[in-house]
């Protein structure tokens, strides 16, 4: 430890003096290493700028306009009624992002970005979600010194009090995680296999995306979702529209108040534990050990902290989530030592394919809790 503190502070002291920057120039390697740090540094400086970017783009629905064929500036600056010059700004601030892409002399077409972004809807749905971050942040020091009137804690206040739930507001924010759901259902289902399960309980499900694609998938599979009651409505929707309703229903309770039903031999947390704090995350742990089978899954899938598949998502969630109100990324060693204490054993980390949105992890009870 004494000797790692003696080097990076040595590292420290280098990388902050102006003639060590001056002089790495002159060499190859040197030049190239200062380079990269510059950009990345360059890229957190700018960061907010080019999200706003990206707002711009999606309220103007430019990624929409342009999907049929290119157009031009002054087509696309009458059909967003704005003045041709300052779209134009916008236009190609985006293609330096690759969210568009110049065509010719005066026409514009998408970018490879901003193709992609169309492929997951859920992209812009966040992205106009986020306008309450951003204002949040525009200030953050303020924020970190008392976040108790966000914008965003306003938002979500509903789902940390659920007696004040409204059918509304259940809709408006389920419909928003369900857009990003069908992504993160295929990516939990393609790492941890439910074959040969007999009943799954999503503790959480929201309107049960996750749950309709295991019964999609796994034909003697039946499924549960628990949610809150105005949320726990939408699955039950959901199973009905899906023709899926001989083998999944909904019950609405408080996941913190309310004992788990028992009875599942995979309990799911999919994105719920990042939400909360380290009392109620115990809390709900222990409730799935008590609920669940001795030859019992559990299945937990969210974004981690200080990974090596996702660096910067951790720095993402911390402030998104202190915004919120509650809840904090936490890494793979956190939430294993959180398991161990609520009586789960054999934690392992199954992967996924997007460790921007999550990673899976699955956990057993213990053979004493
Ligand atoms: C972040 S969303 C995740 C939804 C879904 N699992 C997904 O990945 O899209 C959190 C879910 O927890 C539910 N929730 C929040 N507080 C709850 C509570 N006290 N009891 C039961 N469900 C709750 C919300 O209604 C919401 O559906």
């Amino acid at each position: 430890m004494l000797l790692k503190n003696w080097l990076l502070t040595r590292r420290d002291r280098l990388l902050g003096s102006p003639v060590f920057h001056q002089s790495v120039l002159r060499f190859p390697l040197f030049r190239w290493i200062a380079r990269r740090r510059a950009r990345e540094l360059f890229d957190i400086t700018a960061g907010f700028v080019y999200s706003q970017v990206l707002a711009a783009c999606v309220e103007l629905d430019l990624f929409e306009r342009l999907a049929e064929g290119p157009r031009t500036s002054a087509q696309l600056a009458a059909a967003c009624d704005l003045p041709v010059d300052g779209l134009e700004r916008l236009l190609r601030a985006a293609a330096e992002l690759r969210l568009l892409q110049r065509w010719g002399a005066d026409s514009w077409r998408l970018g490879d970005l901003g193709a992609a972004s169309r492929g997951s809807p859920g992209i812009a749905a966040m992205v106009r979600h986020h306008h309450l971050l951003y204002s949040d942040l525009a200030e953050p020091l303020s924020l970190l010194r008392d976040r108790s009137q966000s914008a965003l804690s306003q938002y979500w206040a509903y789902a940390s009090r659920p007696g004040l739930s409204e059918a509304e507001n259940a809709q408006r924010y389920s419909e928003l995680m369900a857009q990003s759901q069908s992504f993160v259902a295929d990516d939990v289902l393609a790492h941890c296999s439910l074959e040969g399960r007999r009943e799954l309980l999503d503790v959480g499900g929201g309107s049960g995306v996750f749950a309709a694609e295991a019964l999609r998938r796994f034909a003697g599979l039946r499924a549960r979702v628990f949610d809150l009651p105005d949320v726990a409505v939408l699955a039950d929707e959901r199973f009905a529209q899906e023709g899926l309703e001989e083998r999944g229903s909904a019950l609405g309770g408080d996941m913190f108040l309310d004992a788990l039903p028992r009875g599942a031999d995979v309990i799911s947390l999919i994105r719920i534990l990042h939400d909360h704090d380290d009392d109620r995350v115990m809390g709900l742990l222990k409730a799935a050990r008590r609920a669940m089978e001795p030859d019992g899954l559990l299945l937990i899938a969210e974004p981690l902290s200080e990974t090596a598949a996702a660096p910067g998502v951790g720095a993402y969630f911390h402030l998104y989530l202190w915004a919120m109100g509650s809840g904090q990324p936490r890494s793979l060693a956190r939430i294993r030592e959180m398991l161990e204490a609520a009586g789960f054993a054999d934690v392992r980390e199954r992967g996924s394919y997007q460790p921007l949105l999550v990673r899976v992890l699955t956990a057993r009870p213990a053979a004493t809790p």
